[in-house]
């Protein structure tokens, strides 16, 4: 009752209140999906793709439909549902139809490993008809990525030029990019002939952590170089107005249409969206969206998969390795995420599981800690099945979509709903079926329930494993955690060695620095 009176007391925005309801609409087959560009539609079906998901249709019909686009989309749809095709496909849809290449779409998301994933689905149809599509993610060198993203001019030998003198003839070699913030304000900031002067569409996925971050204020920047008419569009300092000598120019021009009064006009359309969308008014103005419509699936806040399965397994603290290694065993070889609650404890549990002898499956960790190359790498061996078994912080747990993945544990039991949801959606997407299995001790049990039942799960039945499992493990565990003591202390002396050295070096330095003052 309590809980009622207090989510009524959450001011939730008027046009949050009236939403499209993705559940009440049936999945699509392409062969009847009205104004689909038929090199798209071959491209889809050399996907495997032969219908829209729910999602993917209700954001047609309000792109390329009857809806025209003609208010911006916030999109709140469960994992795995199918949002990244729901705005690659309207967007590559509308700028097939384009003459000059220039930048007109941009996505941002918060990490690379989501950044590269967006940009294959977007690489498998964009080209159909004949759109590029381009990645600021910071993996390769900026200018290896300057390099792909600006077309410079063919230069004839023997001609020594000032780079700023051919500033007009600079192009865009994408239509569309897929961004991390930081990587974007790079561009943004230093990348000469990078603008978004021409951008028509501005998607950002997973809106509610992109939000949170400020990450060079990103966001206000991007919604300044494309808000006002050209006279007043801020440049980079080393540009007056890239366009000055008439070359191709985007004028947006304050509106007076109907609905666009004080609006720029041609509009950036955007796209928000996330599976745990936010309703907080001032969090949302900062997207400073026009005529918003809202697309939610049902009348709850939050939603897991229709195929999701949530199980508890209650045991004392001390024993959670055990019940893991139990857990694991009864598993079997399927493909399977553990999330524990930070880089530290991933690092630790992912050390002890491989000194359980009798686990015969790859185990492998994977957290922000790491380099992105080792992270690539055991990413890649995982989708690709050599490693069954991924301890992750939560560096994994939003977005990344890897086929095969039949089980979730949560080591650590999630502090919010919105980390069970994007967790436990590593499984059970676009369809298949999965399980979510949370370790917990005794006193956490009532919490959690309390937890799940924000995302209307009433059904989370104890997951019990045989006891004789666990006794026959505990011989193993003791010599595990031994090997496990022994590891930690030579990297934690091995890690103050370093830091010692380096400190020496410091000092080193500082002292013949003032000897030679
Ligand atoms: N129309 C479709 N038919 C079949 N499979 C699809 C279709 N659309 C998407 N998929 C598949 O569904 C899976 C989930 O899609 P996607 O990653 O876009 O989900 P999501 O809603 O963005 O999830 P999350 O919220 O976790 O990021 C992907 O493997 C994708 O290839």
């Amino acid at each position: 009752m309590a809980d009622k009176q207090k989510r009524k007391r959450i001011p939730v925005l008027p046009w949050m209140r009236s939403p499209v309801d993705v559940s009440l609409i049936e999945e699509c087959p392409l062969e009847i999906l009205p104004m689909l560009d038929h090199r798209l539609k071959a491209a889809l079906q050399n996907m495997g793709i032969s219908s829209l998901f729910p999602v993917q249709l209700a954001v047609w019909q309000e792109a390329i439909g009857p809806g025209s686009f003609d208010r911006d989309l916030c999109i709140n749809s469960p994992t795995g549902s199918g949002k990244t095709l729901a705005y690659a496909l309207p967007i590559v849809q509308m700028l097939s139809s384009r003459t000059v290449k220039c930048l007109r779409a941009l996505v941002v998301l918060p990490t690379r490993d989501l950044a590269l994933q967006v940009k294959e689905v977007f690489s498998a149809i964009a080209p159909a008809v004949g759109l590029s599509v381009g990645l600021a993610v910071g993996q390769s060198s900026i200018a290896d990525e300057i390099s792909e993203l600006i077309k410079r001019p063919k230069l004839e030998a023997g001609i020594c030029y000032d780079p700023d003198d051919f500033l007009v003839e600079l192009q865009s070699s994408v239509d569309i990019l897929v961004a991390t913030p930081g990587r974007l304000m790079d561009h943004i900031n230093f990348t000469k002939g990078f603008t978004l002067q021409h951008l028509r569409y501005l998607v950002i996925d997973e809106t509610d952590r992109l939000l949170r971050e400020a990450y060079q204020s990103w966001l206000p920047t991007v919604l300044q170089l494309t808000h006002a008419d050209d006279s007043s569009i801020i440049f980079p300092s080393y540009i007056s107005n890239p366009c000055s000598d008439g070359s191709l120019k985007t004028i947006r021009r304050f509106g007076v249409e109907r609905g666009f009064k004080g609006k720029p006009y041609p509009r950036l359309a955007k796209m928000v969206l996330s599976a745990t969308l936010t309703q907080d008014p001032g969090k949302l103005a900062q997207l400073d969206l026009h005529h918003p419509l809202f697309l939610t699936t049902g009348k709850r806040r939050y939603k897991l998969p229709e195929k999701l399965e949530s199980y508890m397994m209650i045991c004392e603290s001390k024993l959670k390795p055990l019940y893991l290694v139990a857990l694991l065993q009864s598993l079997g070889e399927e493909k399977c995420i553990v999330f524990t609650s930070s880089v530290e404890s991933t690092h630790r549990l992912c050390s002890l599981l491989n000194f359980f002898e009798d686990l015969e499956l790859k185990i492998k960790e994977y957290s922000g800690l790491q380099r992105q190359s080792l992270r690539s790498k055991t990413l890649n061996a995982f989708r690709g099945g050599e490693i069954q078994v991924l301890v992750s912080s939560d560096a994994m747990t939003r977005g990344m979509d890897v086929e095969g993945v039949k089980n979730v544990i949560n080591y650590d039991m999630p502090a919010f709903i919105k980390t069970y949801i994007h967790r436990a959606g590593r499984t059970a997407r676009a369809g298949q079926s999965g399980r979510c299995f949370t370790l917990l001790r005794k006193d956490e049990v009532k919490r959690f329930k309390k937890l799940l039942q924000k995302a209307d799960n009433d059904s989370c039945p104890v997951h019990n494993l045989p006891s004789s499992s666990i006794e026959f493990l505990q011989p193993t565990y003791v010599s595990a955690l031994e090997k496990l003591k022994e590891k930690v202390e030579s990297e934690t002396s091995r890690k103050s060695t370093i830091t010692s050295s380096s400190r020496a070096g410091k000092q080193k330095d500082r002292n013949s620095s003032k000897a030679k003052t």
